[in-house]
């Protein structure tokens, strides 16, 4: 016999060892090098370790996922109820209880579990992805593919993959909020020794999964992965869920809302029967087969097709869905926030020219420029790729010391060189800020002259004028420092020699105006929030034609209390020169308000107000952080497609709504008569086979709503959902349903002298006929024929009732108890549907007779 070949023990090291060993030591143990690992090696501690990702958010296997469906209260006591009937010889009830609950839960999960594959796949494609030094070369993977060995390159804007150990690092900065809370920026350092290590991740030296780098760069070895990193201990014990949505406490609240009838029903039903000394073991299966035909239980699978479908369209549009219930909340979603840079302009940042203070153009202040974006080791922003394309500069000579890296509290960033015997820092940022931090300025002939006052207000009005103009500037100024200065550090960013503006152009969009008119028209309002300055973004807003009704910028909302902002939030649709912290702030204020929010930005400045949207947008080649916060990824940067999603969002929450409404309204009104009519029959009114045959069917006839067409009007507006609507519209067209129902009985009963089985074969016809056909009605507020469904749904409403009719005619029927019933009957059944759907239709016209009703959805 060959025995299958030893695994590997997973490679584990220990949370202290990480940060505690040397680093030479720690490669030994981990059997790797500054080169990597080949892919033999990576595939065996793949098996052993497993994929790098938190334990909650992994799936079971299917078989699991199948079997906890049973897990329902409701299906087990039926099982048993229909297992002791079996032993008392009623063996093909069992079997076919048995075969109808399994073929609905099955079809039920093959659709749920095809419509999630397909939506992972599509997630799959903008995972956040690592920089590897694997088999000699640097590769691009999926983080959940790293394993304890891998050599990990780092940038300013990337998600730290795992918990690890720098090896190198230059001016190294991350974000440990999510494990510490703290939000301010920690420095890191590659080395032997660790400061700070007192709390599990504050070691210096070493670098933990679920942070962010916010500047520098560096090279890490993986030591911890997947459950084993800090923020797996964080994920599993927090039991890692989703927070819920207004779209999840609804659903929620309306199956509270159906279980609340259906033991109040069930409790009735069994008094009833048991009072009226009928057999026990009846009863309860009666009893049971009424609790299971009220379960909304496709709901769940409701949910994630018309999710999924959702989602595959937008995909198809270059949105990439990464949290399903995310379409929801964007069917929901009453404000936009949004940056300014590649939302309403194009993004194609181009350096137009360098000039000096008085608007001359001048080229030392190019070369500064070029030195600062090319040594400078940040993210590169898109104004630092204007620069360096601009113009070729040669760099010989200069020599990097040391740099302060960009953040956007300061918004510059200054580096620290050295050409023959001396040194400067290079300041590069925010002009209005470095005008102010400068002493002085260079003239044309080189010379220093002392910045006063007058000259002063000479370049910031160049300034003004640039901006005026739409033009984007930065700041340029140098020092002179000692040539034993030896690191850079934000208070050397004072008394600077002023050098001059480097301008450009980042042209508005020409679609903008009109999207975000679309926005408006959809009921969402949009509003800017931009690290910019106030002149250069009024200017856009010029451009594209879009007013600006209030100003506020980051500095004067610093001053404002929460509720004082809250006060503003309505008139002003302009947030200028915000950092991250301001963003987010205006993002919660919004959200107090009362709003869905949904925030659309690309940089690790936004990344925490995505993270606290309801809806975070991202767009594809974002910074890691940003990408890895949102909820949806767009593939185009372009409102108007954030636009259609939204208009996917609504279709997908008024499609759920049709489902819960039909299982509010006729479902319940006939599992409503059936208890009532057991009341006086002298028999039950349908078999509890009968009923789940009925459920079955039904439940079929329903697999389309997910696929269906939805009237515009219904979509115009925001979407929420609205339980007590529900729960009106369920008390005033359940009884119109009931009506019939009573209705049936007194002609089975009267006009054809109905015994037992064709009383419940009858009633069993007009019960699915009524129940499926009236989705035409429900599915729309207008009338029935004015709003065509999908094709797809009328085929499987009416192939549902003809399988019905066909079961009760044909010889397999006796399995159900089914006798057939008069011809004359059908016709009885025909002008009776007839007359239910005018009802319902005249019922409509009352309830949707406010207008506002019409378009706001419940669903
Ligand atoms: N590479 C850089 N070097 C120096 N200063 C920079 C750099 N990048 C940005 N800044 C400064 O920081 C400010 C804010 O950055 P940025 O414009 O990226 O913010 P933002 O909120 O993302 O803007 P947007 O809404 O346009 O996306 C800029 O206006 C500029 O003054
Ligand atoms: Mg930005």
């Amino acid at each position: 016999m060959i025995s299958p070949r030893n695994q590997a023990p997973p490679l584990n090291i220990g949370a202290e060892e990480l940060w505690s060993v040397p680093a030479g030591r720690l490669l030994e143990r981990l059997e790797t090098t500054a080169v990597g690992l080949d892919a033999g090696r990576v595939q065996e501690r793949l098996k052993a370790n497993g994929l790098n990702t938190a334990a909650a958010v992994k799936r079971p296997p299917l078989l699991l996922q199948f079997l906890s469906r049973f897990r329902n209260p409701l299906i087990i006591i039926l099982l048993i109820a229909s297992g002791l009937s079996a032993a008392t010889g009623d063996i093909a009830s069992f079997v076919i209880v048995f075969a109808i609950v399994t073929i609905s839960m099955t079809l039920d999960f093959v659709q749920e579990v095809r419509a999630q594959n397909a939506v992972e796949a599509l997630r799959r494609s903008v995972a956040v992805k690592a920089t590897v030094r694997r088999d000699g070369s640097s590769q691009s993977i999926p983080i959940d593919q790293l394993v304890p060995g891998d050599i990990v390159e780092l940038i300013a804007g990337d998600m730290v993959p795992a918990d690890s150990r720098l090896l190198e690092s230059r001016t190294l900065f991350v974000n440990e909020a999510l494990l510490t809370g703290e939000p301010y920026p920690a420095p890191k350092q590659a080395g032997d020794t660790a400061t700070g290590s007192e709390n599990a991740v504050g070691a210096s030296n070493a670098v933990f999964a679920g942070t962010s780098v916010i500047s520098g760069t560096a090279t890490i070895v993986v030591c911890r992965t997947g459950n084993h990193t800090a923020l797996g201990h964080l994920a599993t014990s927090l039991a890692e869920k989703p927070p819920d949505t207004a779209f999840t406490i609804g659903i929620h609240r309306f199956g509270m809302l159906i279980t609340r009838f259906t033991v109040l029903m069930v409790l009735f039903v069994l008094v009833v029967n048991i009072s009226f000394h009928r057999p026990v073991m009846e009863s309860l299966m009666f009893a049971l087969a009424l609790a299971v035909g009220l379960t909304p239980e496709l709901l769940p699978m409701i949910v994630t097709v018309t999710l999924a479908r959702a989602a595959m369209e937008l995909g198809r549009r270059k949105v990439i869905v990464k949290r399903l219930s995310a379409i929801h909340d964007l069917g929901a979603m009453t404000m936009l926030c949004t940056d300014k840079t590649g939302t309403l302009t194009e993004a194609t940042i181009r350096l137009v020219r360098v000039i000096d203070g008085f608007g001359a153009e001048t080229t030392p202040a190019f070369g500064y420029a070029y030195l600062n974006s090319r040594f400078e080791s940040g993210m590169k922003s898109p104004l630092d790729e204007a620069i360096l394309s601009a113009h070729p500069f040669d760099m010989t000579g200069w020599e990097k010391i040391d740099e302060v890296p960009f953040d956007f509290e300061r918004r510059r960033v200054s580096v620290l060189v050295e050409h023959g015997d001396q040194r400067e820092l290079i300041v590069k940022g925010a002009p209005e800020d470095l005008l102010r931090l400068s002493g002085r300025y260079a003239a044309a002939d080189g010379h220093e002259i002392v910045l006063d006052d007058a000259t002063r207000q000479t370049f910031a009005a160049t300034l003004d004028s640039l901006g005026a103009e739409g033009f984007r500037a930065l700041g340029i100024a140098t020092r002179r420092v000692e040539r034993n200065h030896a690191t850079a550090a934000i208070t050397d960013e004072a008394d600077l020699l002023f050098a001059g503006f480097a301008v450009f152009l980042d042209p508005p969009k020409a679609t903008a105006g009109a999207a975000i008119q679309a926005m408006a028209a959809a009921g969402i309002g949009v509003k800017v929030l931009t690290g910019d300055n106030e002149l250069v973004t009024r200017h856009v807003f010029a451009e594209i034609g879009i007013p600006v009704t209030g100003v506020l910028t980051g500095d004067a909302l610093s001053h404002l209390s929460d509720e004082a902002l809250i006060g503003q939030l309505s008139r002003v649709n302009l947030f200028c020169r915000v950092n991250p912290q301001q963003k987010h702030r205006v993002l919660l204020a919004l959200k107090r308000m009362g709003h869905v929010v949904g925030f659309l930005g690309d940089g690790i400045n936004d990344a925490p107000a995505l993270h606290a949207a309801d809806v975070g947008i991202s767009v594809d080649g974002a910074a890691d952080v940003a990408c890895a916060a949102a909820d949806l990824i767009l593939l185009e940067h372009d409102l108007s497609v954030v636009r259609e999603a939204v208009v996917h969002g609504r279709s997908a929450v008024q499609n759920v709504s049709k489902y819960v409404l039909m299982g509010s309204s006729s479902n319940f009104g006939n599992m409503f008569s059936m208890a009532g009519a057991a009341l006086f029959l002298p028999f039950l009114p349908m078999l509890p086979i009968q009923i789940l045959l009925n459920n079955l069917l039904y439940d079929v006839s329903e697999i389309a709503i997910p696929f269906d067409r939805v009237d515009e009007d219904s979509i115009a507006a925001p979407v929420t959902w609205n339980v007590s609507e529900i729960e009106r519209f369920m008390l005033i067209f359940g009884p119109v349903s009931s009506v019939f129902d009573f209705l049936t009985f007194s002609a089975l009963l009267h006009l054809f002298g109905a015994g037992e089985a064709v009383f419940q074969t009858g009633w069993f016809i007009e019960s699915m006929t009524t129940q499926i056909l009236v989705v035409f009605a429900i599915r729309t507020r207008h009338g029935l024929f004015r709003s065509r469904p999908r094709g797809f749904l009328v085929g499987m409403a009416f192939a549902a009732v003809a399988v019905a009719i066909a079961l009760s005619l044909l010889p397999v029927g006796r399995w159900f108890g089914f006798v057939p019933p008069p011809a004359m009957f059908f016709v009885y059944l025909a002008a009776a549907t007839a007359a239910y759907l005018a009802l319902v239709e005249v019922t409509k016209m009352y309830f949707y007779r406010d207008p506002a009703r019409r378009t706001r959805g419940y669903g």
